[in-house]
């Protein structure tokens, strides 16, 4: 496997403007299994990608592989994103009874780049308000996450990821189990922090999120069926 950092001698990296992660024949497992199968595909830089595909496709696992925390069986994974990433994982995969506030929670955002349990600065703290206000929980700033509706803790997770202030966010069905209303709170906030310059990458079941995406990447057991500008079809089917 080989990872490509972007980068000259001296640790700058050079920007790219199209793509932020290129991935050539990238295959993935879960223990002895192959779930994600010689993919090449390419993540727009600063758009909205939307990757979709039924349960068990690999959309969770290519999002570990995009963060850098589930490492390649095998292929070339290429960035050109200067940071680290920041992951949503889905709900379910957060024990809902952690004896943490609201706030506490939304403030681990913060440990890229403070380290755990260091003392917060003003700028984290100021980060972390603004956070919490758009994505419209700061009233319950005080709460156990455990007294959480399960939309509000969902709420939670995403004030979480973007308190990273990461260049690149992947979120794993961030509006799953959220109302209409919030359903359109979070695609207007991935639409800011598009135009911002974040580059954003959601898994989603919901065919409206998919469609109003800049780029579109489904995957069925584990191979990449389509792959899509907004612009018309950029790639599809080679690793069928
Ligand atoms: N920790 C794990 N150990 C073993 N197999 C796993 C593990 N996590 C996922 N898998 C398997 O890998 C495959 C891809 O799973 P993945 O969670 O990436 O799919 P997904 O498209 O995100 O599904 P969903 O829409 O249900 O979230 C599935 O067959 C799944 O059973």
């Amino acid at each position: 496997m080989t990872i490509i950092c972007n980068s000259q001698p001296h640790g700058r990296v050079i920007p790219d403007m199209s793509n932020a992660i290129e991935l050539t024949g990238v295959s993935a497992r879960h223990g002895a299994v192959t779930v994600l199968h010689e993919l090449t595909v390419s993540i727009a830089a600063q758009q909205i990608t939307a990757l979709t595909g039924h349960n068990g496709s690999g959309k969770s696992t290519l999002l570990g592989v995009l963060a850098g925390v589930h490492p390649p069986a095998s292929g070339a994974l290429r960035r050109t994103h200067a940071g680290r990433a920041a992951l949503v994982v889905q709900r379910s995969e957060v024990p809902d009874a952690l004896p943490i506030t609201v706030r506490q929670a939304v403030a681990m955002g913060r440990w890229a780049h403070r380290g755990a349990w260091r003392r917060l600065t003003r700028e984290d703290r100021s980060i972390v308000d603004r956070c919490m206000e758009r994505l419209g929980i700061a009233a319950l700033a005080r709460r156990r996450l455990s007294t959480l509706s399960g939309g509000q803790r969902q709420r939670v997770l995403l004030a979480q990821g973007l308190a990273q202030e990461s260049d690149l966010l992947l979120l794993d069905e961030p509006a799953t189990g959220l109302d209409a209303e919030a359903k359109a709170q979070i695609a207007a906030l991935l639409a800011e922090e598009s135009a911002r310059g974040v580059t954003v990458v959601h898994a989603t079941h919901d065919p409206e999120d998919a469609a109003s995406a800049d780029h579109r990447i489904a995957l069925a057991n584990g191979r990449l069926v389509v792959d899509e500008a907004a612009n018309g079809v950029t790639a599809a089917s080679q690793n069928r």
